[in-house]
């Protein structure tokens, strides 16, 4: 068979036959100079790192939770939000470390708005240099309020962008078997949470805490952007995100306690989170404050395994359909993914948590022997030494 070739064919007829034009994306450095973070916001980084790192290696026995919409689509309602919650952490800031959960990344089950960084204008734009800049700029003013921030890893390249912003990363239950982003997570400089898979699967989180606890190399980009091979050392900060599975929700005693002797039978510190919404309330957000109960009335009753918990949760309660180009249908503050509690019962479920956990130091007191959090034996060799 003879191929025929237009005179105007790429010279390398076999590449890019569906790939329309290429654009350049700014640079990483050329975007933190563009939008530094104070050396307030750069302290609130630091000390949230620090503190997340403390709870989960059992040093201290507050609780972690995050908290905040499940995805950012309104610079100025994400803000409104972090004000009010940054005004509770501080309230109960004696029980609890509490991060805002600032998602800019989506990952979604088939198609749909993939996030801020993605499409910032909300028209299908896909104008991704200014969504890294509101990105950014965004996370520095929510910094500005004293509130850590956690998100979500999705695209390997943009953590360049904005990772010095974060104090809490996660790995979702869509990539946790992804090579490359165990690969990620292993040169990422905070606590990363690790998702069971959709299936309910958590055998996959704990291969992937393992693999990410470990150095790796691999293709990536540098402050320039230019394409660069990445050296890491390794992340021993790794832990599970129990967030329930297709078939059932796994926030109860025995899920817990199996996911506890699955990470000591890897060697692993016996400490995880519970994701309150997702496969553990059907996505049903009226679900949720039932989750977190049942964890505050576990936690009040001395089980010790439980470092963290996530909430969805925006101004507004519920959630609502994107329409691409048409952002003033939208109801301010609601949800365009999936479905949040509203500011007042965040408010509820919070001081539940802080109560809970006061209670279960008084039990801890009480008892006979002052049960610690996490055995010394059960500290990993390779936990940095935290200042
Ligand atoms: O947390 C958000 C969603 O659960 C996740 O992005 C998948 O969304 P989808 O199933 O609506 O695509
Ligand atoms: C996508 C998310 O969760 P999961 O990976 O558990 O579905 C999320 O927390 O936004």
């Amino acid at each position: 068979m003879t191929v025929t070739q237009s005179p105007d064919a790429s010279p390398t007829p076999s590449l890019d036959s569906r790939v329309t034009p290429v654009e350049p994306l700014l640079a990483p450095a050329a975007l933190r100079e563009e939008i530094p973070m104070s050396p307030t916001a750069g302290e609130t980084v630091l000390n949230g790192r620090y503190e997340i790192a403390q709870v989960l290696n059992g040093q201290n026995d507050r609780l972690v939770v995050v908290a905040g919409p499940c995805s950012i689509h309104d610079p100025c309602a994400a803000l409104t939000y972090a004000e009010r919650l940054s005004d509770l952490a501080r309230r109960v800031s004696g029980s609890l470390v509490v991060v805002m959960r600032v998602y800019m990344e989506k990952p979604r089950t088939r198609l749909g708005w993939k996030g801020l960084i993605s499409d910032p204008h909300l028209d299908g734009s896909n104008d991704l240099n200014s969504g890294l800049r509101v990105a950014r700029s965004l996370m520095v003013d929510i910094l500005e309020t004293g509130l850590p921030i956690g998100c979500e890893f999705l695209d390997p390249l943009t953590p360049r962008y904005f990772s010095d912003a974060v104090s809490w990363g996660s790995i979702g239950a869509r990539t946790v078997q992804s090579q490359v982003h165990r690969q990620l997570t292993s040169g990422l400089s905070m606590p990363v949470g690790i998702k069971n898979a959709t299936s309910g699967h958590v055998e996959d989180a704990v291969d992937a805490i393992v693999a990410a606890s470990k150095g790796h190399v691999f293709p990536g980009i540098d402050d320039d952007g230019v394409a660069s091979i990445v050296s890491t050392s390794g992340n021993p900060e790794c832990h599970v995100v129990l967030r329930g599975g297709s078939t059932a929700p796994n926030y109860g005693p025995s899920d817990v306690a199996n996911a506890l002797e699955l990470l000591g039978s890897a060697g692993l510190p016996q400490r995880l989170f519970i994701d309150a919404s997702h496969g553990n309330s059907g996505k049903d957000h009226e679900r949720q404050p039932h989750v977190a109960a049942d964890i505050a009335r576990r936690i009040a009753g001395g089980e010790i395994g439980i470092a963290g918990i996530m909430l969805e949760s925006f101004l507004a309660a519920g959630r609502q359909d994107l329409v691409l180009g048409r952002t003033e249908r939208l109801a301010y503050g609601q949800s365009v993914t999936d479905a949040c509690v509203d500011w007042e019962q965040t408010t509820r479920m919070i001081e539940e948590l802080a109560e809970a956990v006061e209670a279960g130091r008084s039990l801890r007191r009480a008892g006979a022997e002052d049960t610690p959090l996490l055995a010394e034996a059960a500290l990993p060799a390779t936990l940095p030494a935290l200042a």
